[in-house]
């Protein structure tokens, strides 16, 4: 069967012939249709005639295709810049519309292409593309310059290697040194004038150099790159009414912009090596824009016919690289200053701010690479540079050599810029500042230091507290090994007996630091905070050693745990046994536990073994009676004998040491209360008369003991179980 009869039978063949005929004489509609009649012919023939009948079928229509689309006249498809501007016009109403083009048909693409040809080896397209730049840049023509300078402003491009690594690795980059390296004057590849819009780098003759190329791109030297994503040769791939191209066309611009290294133009596009060829002037502009936005971009294309528009796309750039330059080049662009207004994103403005503050500091390339797509140079951060917590306050207090804390966080130092900041102890770095002033107010006890005179009686608890805890504490290079010190001290027995007291003269003889602690003091409405609390204690002791942490009734924090117990306090529970056990308390720290309980038999049992010296604290006896009645008589105005002393410690047999001291309280109101109240205003304290032994008979009637037998046995019980003894 003859092609010429598919061709002649063949319906869509007659269809599309007439319609591409009768059709619009636009030529991008022509170029569209014939295109779809060739491929539908193509198919339609495809399945009538062998392959030689489809040559010879689709060579008459792909001659008349190739015709039409690469036709270079006026408005024709070949000239792109019609359609583009087209479609960079949307929308936008300038002067870009009445561009004329500047492809001009007596220096045809194909010089390169035939210089290529002509080369006797392997010779490269950027090779030769290269050599034909060089000459032109390099040509005396000041006129040349003079246009290109205009066109470009003083732009220096530089041309990257033609490798694709190299282009691949070159847009990733930052293009500090290539910036540098244009900045320094080093000789660049290429001038201006190179990608002057007669020159051969035209990116219009798409459709000779880049046939089989998947994407086309239409682009013109003073117009800039179009680069239409789609290969179709029709009304829309031109971009010349859609809407949707016009967004495509930002941006494939954008996209150019990403692979422009700032003043580096590593992404010029060869044959064989990308889809993109467009105009290289205007990539000129998109390479000064660099960091621009998208919508930046396409405003830039929309006057980039101009050639103001070149020298404000590039003076962008060059106010990224600092005001002096910009001005340069604002000056030799002849640009006014409104068209230098220019937009400025927020990170540009404050990378031009952190220049102007801080200079090059930080960044080789003087924040240059902050800028939008910038990669590897300076590190990227928000915001401000920091100073730091302290860094502009100035305490209104003057400080002194040792800060308010009595030590506690440490010496406070003067710093480089003068001020005094807090040198915080390491050891309190991961506690809340808030409860180390809770306990340096309500823990710490910085009371009046205590005598073991002051204690009356007790003789033996004292002699024990004394050998296992205070000296080891003065002592500590004696007290090693086994005659290290015990951690923990049990103080039980009945309340009043001077448990507190002792606590304290501990602290005082031991010159240690006092921590006076109670259950209440390390409960929390807050979940968590108890536990915290605990270890904020043990973290300022350890910072205050040696240090004596008293717990006073310490059944209530440490009592037995159960089931039925408050998760809470559990958790304090288990947070105190940690510390008591070594975790808090290493075997270097000088912290002493002294716990003190009027019911020792509720105390926990994990609590009970880590306090190992477990004291009991008697009633006093009669000497000791007899001791608190004589010392605190002999304060006050007394007519007591020895004898009426020995009687009133005889009498008060079974009373605490508080007891003893409510007692005298309420002898030495005897004399007052014998005073009538018409002679309270006018006695005078010497007119008041001394205590007397009736006085404390009368007392006696009041103040009875607290402590029952009954409850004394237990302790005795207690003590004979866990307890030390009483040394008798
Ligand atoms: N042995 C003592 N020598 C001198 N004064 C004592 C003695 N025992 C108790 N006192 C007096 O009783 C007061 C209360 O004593 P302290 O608070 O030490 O008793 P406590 O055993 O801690 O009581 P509680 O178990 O109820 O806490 C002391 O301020 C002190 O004046």
């Amino acid at each position: 069967m003859k092609p010429v009869d598919i061709e002649s039978e063949n319906f869509l063949y007659h269809h599309h012939v007439l319609r591409c005929k009768s059709s619009d004489p636009d030529p991008f509609l022509q170029a569209s249709c014939r295109r779809k009649s060739v491929a539908q012919l193509f198919y339609a023939s495809h399945s009538l005639c062998d392959a030689s009948g489809v040559t010879q079928i689709l060579r008459k229509q792909m001659n008349s295709y190739h015709a039409l689309v690469d036709d270079r006249a006026e408005k024709s498809v070949n000239n792109y810049a019609d359609g583009a501007l087209h479609v960079a016009s949307i929308g936008s109403k300038n002067d870009s519309t009445k561009w004329k083009s500047g492809l001009r048909s007596n220096r045809p693409v194909a010089a390169i292409r035939q210089k290529l040809m002509e080369c006797p080896g392997q010779c490269s397209y950027f090779e030769v593309l290269e050599q034909d730049l060089k000459t032109q840049a390099n040509a005396p023509t000041l006129d040349k310059h003079k246009e290109t300078n205009q066109r470009v402003g003083n732009f220096v491009p530089k041309i990257a290697g033609p490798s694709k690594l190299q282009r691949e690795q070159s847009q990733r980059e930052t293009s500090a040194n290539s910036f540098q390296q244009s900045r320094a004057g080093s000789a660049p590849l290429f001038r201006g004038s190179s990608f002057d819009s007669t020159s051969d780098v035209e990116g219009g003759n798409n459709s000779t150099f880049w046939q089989g190329h998947h994407t086309k791109s239409v682009g013109h030297g003073n117009g800039g790159p179009v680069h239409i994503g789609s290969n179709e040769y029709d009304k829309d791939s031109f971009g010349r009414k859609s809407s949707v191209q016009s967004s495509m066309l930002n941006r494939n611009l954008n996209n150019f912009g990403s692979r422009v290294d700032g003043n580096h133009i590593s992404n010029v596009q060869v044959p064989g090596s990308g889809p993109q060829c467009g105009g290289v002037n205007n990539r000129f502009m998109v390479g000064g824009n660099e960091g621009i936005p998208t919508q930046t971009m396409g405003n830039s294309f929309g006057r980039g016919a101009s050639s103001n528009n070149f020298g404000s796309g590039f003076n962008r750039n060059v106010t990224q690289n600092g005001q002096k330059n910009n001005q340069n080049t604002q000056a030799e662009s002849g640009m006014s200053s409104v068209q230098a207004r220019i937009f400025k994103t927020a990170r540009d403005e404050l990378t031009i701010q952190n220049q102007k503050k801080y200079g090059s500091r930080g960044g080789g390339n003087n924040g240059y690479a902050m800028g939008r797509g910038a990669v590897g140079g300076q590190k990227r951060s928000l915001g401000t540079r920091r100073a730091g917590v302290h860094g502009q306050f100035v305490p209104p207090i003057k400080p002194t050599d040792e800060d308010d804390f009595g030590g506690m966080f440490g010496v406070k130092q003067p710093t480089m810029e003068g001020e005094v900041e807090e040198e915080i102890d390491e050891r309190l770095k991961n506690i809340d500042p808030k409860m180390i002033e809770t306990i340096r107010n309500e823990i710490m006890d910085i009371g009046a230091p205590v005598e073991w005179d002051d204690i009356a009686g007790l003789d033996f608890a004292k002699k024990t507290i004394q050998e296992i805890v205070v000296w080891p504490l003065l002592r500590p290079d004696i007290f090693t090994g086994l005659r290290k010190p015990p951690k923990g001290l049990l103080l039980f027995g009945p309340p009043g007996t001077g448990k507190t007291l002792i606590g304290k003269c501990i602290a005082s003889q031991s010159q240690s630091t006092f921590f006076s602690i109670s259950a209440s003091s390390l409960t929390s409405k807050w979940i968590g905070d108890g536990e915290k609390m605990v270890r904020a204690l043990f973290a300022v002791a350890k910072v205050h050693q040696p240090s004596v942490v008293f717990i006073d009734e310490i059944d209530s924090l440490l009592t037995q745990r159960s089931d039925t117990e408050h998760e809470s306090s559990r958790r304090i529970k288990t947070e105190f046994l940690v510390q008591l056990d070594g975790a808090g308390t290493g075997d270097e720290e000088r912290i002493l536990v002294v716990g003190a309980t009027n019911r020792p038999q509720e105390l926990d049992e994990a609590a009970r073994r880590r306090l190992v010296k477990r004291l009991y604290i008697p009633l006093p006896e009669f000497l000791a009676r007899k001791q608190i009645v004589e010392r605190l008589m002999s304060k006050e105005r007394s007519v007591l004998t020895a004898k009426e002393i020995d009687d009133i410690a005889s009498l008060t047999d079974g009373y605490s040491g508080a007891d003893m001291k409510n007692l005298c309280q309420e002898a030495s109101l005897g004399p007052i209360r014998s005073i009538s109240f018409s002679a309270m205003h006018q006695i005078t304290a010497d007119q008041v008369r001394p205590i007397a032994l009736d006085d404390f008979k009368a007392a006696l009637q009041r103040v009875r003991a607290s402590v029952s037998n009954k409850d004394l046995d237990a302790y005795v019980q207690w003590d004979k179980t866990y307890g030390m003894g009483s040394g008798m």
